[in-house]
């Protein structure tokens, strides 16, 4: 366990000059036609420059690569995933053999931003399927393919890892009983067992997380941004197994997907608005230091005599997610919400730009239960600088429930529209 523990969200030095990974990012851009052609290939979704190189260099892109996420996953047991799944799904193989371990997916992100779904929507809008059933089956193809290309990692960690994670649709966002037989049919269609129904931490859905847990269903979830909402769902968890009456629970897992980055985004600007010194000294410090917190109200939850209770049937922890894990704020360091999060049974899913950094210059330490008190300190600063913890997790909930809403309905919108004009054009 060697390495340092980096400072809390120490921001880069102004003249720092240029960011440590862009001679490698530079040099990948500039690498043999054959990286471009890989980039290039992906419907204009930019994909690693790191992955792309060495998949390149090895011709077939499936080449097994030591790199820092193998030594994260086997060093120290955090679990790092992909945090984008889109067509052809098999440039997944690069990740995998890179050593990602799990996907999380925006479907609407990628069908809205890619060609590859025109030829299967054409296919479904002249068999008579409407949009939204079309969109549908487009995500369902896309999950169950990477379903299979993770089933390894699954099969070798007895259902611990090995995930890919699909949303119900974002219009139920406060819909409890809507969002819990959503789950149920998207479980039932995609039909494999290592997929994770994404359900939002919002205060209407944390009970159908309880419901959907006792259904025996394994879910993902997500958009949970504050201390408070997370205890919520632990122990939706822990209900959920409790009322599944399942004598082995060792097949229903779950993960809390704990959101980073935008935290900071909005604490910044509330410190901003303040403006005195030390308002503005702890900008960048705020999201890891409440992750950091969360850790360990889950390692207070994880244990004791009614988990134990559990574990006795097979019961698994649901793990700590860190997602939203790039850095919005090009003044922070690249790897700001992924090195100082790092310990066993987590999960860190990291977008391109956060994996070629970690990659590149990333610190493969036993972090997330370092400097906690330190962290405590900037919590409670900040409550006296007249942050409310609660009201910032409810704002940022609202704000990522609109906005996974608006894109979902503008996508539909104009499949729609693509799909009206497919049937005129073949006089359907
Ligand atoms: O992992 C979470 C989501 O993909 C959102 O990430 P973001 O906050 O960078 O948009």
């Amino acid at each position: 366990m060697a390495g340092t523990v980096p400072k809390l969200a120490a921001p880069r030095p102004a003249a720092a000059g240029p960011l440590p990974s862009q001679p490698l990012r530079a040099a990948a851009l500039a690498f043999a036609p054959s990286a471009r052609r890989f980039r290039v290939s992906l419907a204009g979704r930019a994909r690693s420059p790191v992955i792309a190189m060495a998949s390149a260099k090895e011709g077939n892109g499936a080449v097994t690569k030591r790199t820092t996420l193998h030594d994260l996953y086997e060093q120290q047991g955090q679990s790092p995933w992909y945090d984008n799944l889109c067509r052809p799904v098999t440039d997944l193989l690069p990740y995998i053999a890179n050593g990602v371990r799990g996907v999380t997916s925006n479907p609407t992100k990628a069908i809205s931003s890619s060609n590859a779904y025109d030829g299967q929507f054409k296919e479904l809008i002249s068999a008579g399927k409407d949009a939204e059933s079309a969109y549908w089956e487009l995500v369902i193809k896309d999950i169950q393919d990477a379903c299979k290309l993770f089933e390894p990692i699954y099969d070798e960690t007895d259902g611990a890892d090995g995930y890919v994670s699909v949303e119900v649709s974002p219009r139920l966002a406060n819909d409890t009983q809507g969002t819990v037989e959503a789950a149920k049919w998207l479980h039932k269609v995609v039909n494999r067992p290592n997929v994770y129904i994404k359900i939002p931490a919002t205060a209407e859905c944390v009970p159908s997380i309880k419901e959907v847990i006792a259904n025996g269903i394994s879910v993902n979830v997500t958009l949970i941004f504050s201390v408070a909402r997370y205890e919520a769902v632990i122990d939706a968890y822990l209900d959920g197994l409790e009322a599944s009456g399942l004598s082995d629970l060792s097949r229903v897992t779950s993960v809390a997907s704990f959101f980073v980055s935008r935290v900071d985004s909005l604490i910044d600007k509330m410190l901003e608005k303040i403006g005195t010194p030390e308002a503005l000294a702890p900008r960048g410090k705020a999201a890891v230091a409440q992750a950091k917190i969360a850790n360990q109200l889950y390692l207070k939850k994880f244990s004791g005599p009614r988990w134990e209770a559990l574990v006795k049937k097979g019961a698994k922890k649901q793990r700590l997610l860190w997602a939203s894990t790039s850095v919005k704020n090009p003044a922070y360091l690249d790897t700001l919400y992924v090195d100082p999060l790092i310990g066993p049974d987590t999960v860190s899913t990291m977008p391109d730009q956060a994996l070629d950094a970690f990659i590149d210059h990333g610190t493969v330490a036993r972090t997330i239960d370092a400097n906690v008190s330190e962290a405590e300190g900037i919590y409670s600063a900040l409550e006296k600088l007249g942050i409310d913890w609660e009201e910032v997790g409810k704002q940022l909930e609202h704000e990522g429930v609109s906005s996974f809403k608006g894109s979902f309905d503008s996508l539909l919108t104009s499949l729609e529209e693509k799909g009206n004009a497919l049937k005129t054009a073949a006089n359907l």
